[in-house]
């Protein structure tokens, strides 16, 4: 993870960016989706998390710096949305997605969860509820399974943390119809991880993720350490099951194929900042007006917008 910029401040990097009027509001596009979405599930509302690092690789030096990784980050999603969230490396996507999920807890703002505000509870502080409610689908599935526990041992543990099933036996089903749902045999229950594939290794992440019934998936890069020919099917997977369960997506990617294929709304972040936010048709249609905000906003390399607006 390269870092935002060296001083931790947004401003500095290049001095186009000094014209950029962080604070004026986004033109936000309208909510217009591929399929049917409901209420509004996930709210985030200025949130900010900063990093405290050292500020020299001298250990005696004991001086610290701040590293912006979030700055009033805003943007709601709804119940059956894929929301895609987009921008270089560096722009802070993993971060909300860890302050999402508790494993950080937010400097400043809200994420507000339904009727709850969740940024300042630590994953284990948290109710089974809301454990359940937001789950991730992790990047690598090959750090991500116990590589001592069969599959079948590793989803009916995910079960009980959710508190699914009266007993033993109920669980034991559940997984194998959650093996069932991402299409994998129900033979595999006994096979350890060492014996699956990555593209079978990230189904049963899929799984784990679903096994609470959760309301929001965030998959952070789920395909990218998957060979490309299986990339595809987990895509699709992903979607359907997604789908099916009115779960809502938080896909984040740097590949704008898969992006623009999948999402309903596309989120362009830059340095901590939301830069563009709008239907994925909307984002990556070029202007038919010069829109001089947008464009001259900074552009994670390249925003889609602006790539074609270069083109053409
Ligand atoms: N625990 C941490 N301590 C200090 N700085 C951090 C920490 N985690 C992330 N950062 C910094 O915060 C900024 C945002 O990082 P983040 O991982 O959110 O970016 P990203 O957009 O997900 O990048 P990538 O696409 O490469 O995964 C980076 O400058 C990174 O160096």
């Amino acid at each position: 993870m390269a870092p935002a910029n060296e001083d931790g401040s947004h401003e500095s990097r290049c001095l186009r960016f000094k014209e950029i009027d962080w604070n004026a509001p986004l033109e936000l596009a309208d909510v217009k989706t591929k399929g049917d979405v409901g209420d509004v599930v996930l709210k985030m509302d200025n949130l900010k998390k900063y990093y405290e690092v050292a500020a020299s690789a001298l250990f005696s030096s004991g001086e610290k710096k701040v590293v912006k990784a979030n700055e009033t980050l805003s943007f709601e999603a709804r119940e059956s949305e894929t929301l895609a969230i987009v921008g270089e490396s560096g722009c802070g996507k993993s971060t909300f997605a860890k302050v999402l999920m508790g494993l950080e807890t937010a400097t400043e703002g809200t994420i507000t969860l339904g009727n709850k505000q969740i940024q300042d509870i630590p994953i284990e502080d948290r109710d089974t509820q809301t454990v359940a409610d937001v789950q991730m689908v992790f990047q690598n599935p090959f750090d991500t399974l116990n590589p001592s526990m069969t599959v079948g041992r590793q989803i009916v543990r995910a079960l009980e943390i959710f508190k699914v099933g009266n007993n033993e036996a109920e669980r034991w089903q559940r997984m194998l119809e959650l093996l069932d749902l991402v299409k994998l045999p129900r033979a595999f229950a006994t096979r350890m991880p060492r014996q699956l594939s990555g593209g079978q290794k990230q189904r049963v992440g899929i799984a784990r993720a679903f096994a609470g019934d959760a309301k929001i998936v965030v998959a952070d890069e789920p395909v990218s350490a998957l060979d490309v020919s299986v990339q595809a099917a987990v895509t699709d997977l992903l979607m359907e099951i997604q789908r099916e369960h009115k779960t809502t997506l938080l896909f984040i990617s740097h590949d704008l194929s898969i992006v623009r294929y999948l999402s309903d709304r596309v989120m362009v972040m830059y340095l901590g900042h939301v830069v563009e936010l709008g239907s994925t048709d909307q984002v990556f249609s070029p202007p038919t007006t010069p829109t001089p905000r947008r464009c001259s906003r900074p552009s994670p390399s390249p925003t889609p917008r602006c790539k074609k607006a270069h083109r053409a």
